[in-house]
């Protein structure tokens, strides 16, 4: 028997979090192999919400969950984990923007950056799925120095799961049949879905698609505004589909892509001319427990256009959270 890992959840009594817990204990996250310890972080007044979610983890008898523990303080919540998956956090309402949520969210991720720094294990990978998840995911990652940067990473998955299902009903093509999609830059509308290196069953997606102006003028802000559409259908964000985003995510950085891209939020090394350290999705490949940015994609004006309005857009909230990082 494995060694179990250990996962802490923030916001466990959340949607999101009652979506994700079952699943990552049923293996779905690191393999019918392996035990998981789960670590689960929540709010003092939800603490009652989350010992009803642990009952019924336990009346679940999953064989792979050797443990779980509630706790109301990161620092407890995040002692020697070697995964963490912040959720935790306010969720948007009808009409909200993301950049809505960023004064109230901000404090939360400088106090668990904090936490994950003092206590964490060293190598611990960070997943931020809270809203704005790549500038939460850069907060968190300015606020624990002593950890390697590449340890914290922002959700770009979801978008990238809705880019690749939105192009298999376009062109009728399976989803496992899509390779080599790229969503660029925030998780926002202002995300870039680059459909020019992808294939639908190995022909070129642009080929595939046969329909510029659809990919230009109603697909891109269609993927951009899926979130806003769920929220306008259930009158609550989207939680399994982000749940599920969140395993994927996690998954293919612990056990490896096979050579498939996928997108995620990365601290920028400097590349696609993004300043360092602005986490920005790009696609990855992922290794060893290491993810790798594709590098080398040629930009035409079009991409390059998408690229600076995303950045502008990330370098906008990093200037508005200044000032909590001094
Ligand atoms: N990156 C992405 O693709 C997506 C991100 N989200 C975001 O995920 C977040 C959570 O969404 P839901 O689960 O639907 O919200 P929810 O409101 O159902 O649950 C949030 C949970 O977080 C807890 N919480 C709040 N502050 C906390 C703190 N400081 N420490 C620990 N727990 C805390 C709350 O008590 C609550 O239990 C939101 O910010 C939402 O916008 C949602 C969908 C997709
Ligand atoms: O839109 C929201 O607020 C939730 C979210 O991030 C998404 O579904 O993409």
């Amino acid at each position: 028997m494995k060694t179990p890992v250990r996962v802490a959840v923030t916001g466990a009594a959340g949607q999101i979090g009652y979506a994700i817990l079952f699943r990552i204990a049923n293996g779905d996250l690191l393999g019918k192999d392996q035990p998981v310890i789960l670590s689960l972080l929540d709010l003092p007044q939800a603490q009652k919400a989350l010992n009803g979610v642990i009952m019924e983890l336990n009346d679940c008898a999953f064989p792979l969950l050797a443990g779980v523990t509630p706790s109301d303080d990161p620092r407890v919540a995040f002692k020697d984990v070697d995964i963490a998956i912040l959720v935790g956090s306010r969720p948007r309402g009808p009409g909200m923007e993301r950049s809505d949520l960023l004064a109230a969210n901000a404090e939360i991720f400088k106090v668990q950056g904090k936490a994950l720094n003092d206590v964490a294990k060293r190598d611990v990978k960070v997943l931020v799925v809270g809203n704005p998840a790549n500038t939460n995911a850069y907060i968190a990652m300015k606020s624990a120095p002593d950890l390697p940067k590449e340890n914290f990473t922002a959700m770009l998955r979801l978008d990238h799961n809705r880019a690749v299902s939105m192009l298999s009903e376009k062109t009728g093509t399976p989803v496992k049949d899509i390779e080599k999609m790229a969503v660029w830059g925030n998780h926002s509308p202002s995300m870039y879905a680059d459909y020019r290196n992808a294939t639908a069953a190995g022909k070129p997606m642009p080929e595939a698609v046969n329909d510029e102006a659809w990919y230009k003028d109603t697909y891109l802000s269609a993927v951009g505004k899926r979130g806003a559409a769920i929220i306008e259908a259930r009158g609550l964000s989207s939680a399994a589909s982000a749940a599920n985003a969140a395993i994927d995510h996690v998954r293919d950085w612990v056990l490896g892509t096979n050579g498939k891209w996928v997108s995620m939020g990365v601290p920028s090394d400097g590349s696609y001319g993004v300043p360092e350290d602005v986490m920005f999705g790009v696609p990855c490949t992922c290794e060893n427990g290491k993810y790798t940015r594709v590098k080398g994609i040629e930009m035409d004006e079009f991409s390059k256009g998408r690229i600076q309005h995303t950045l502008n857009e990330l370098l906008e909230e990093q200037a508005a959270v200044a000032d909590l990082l001094k």
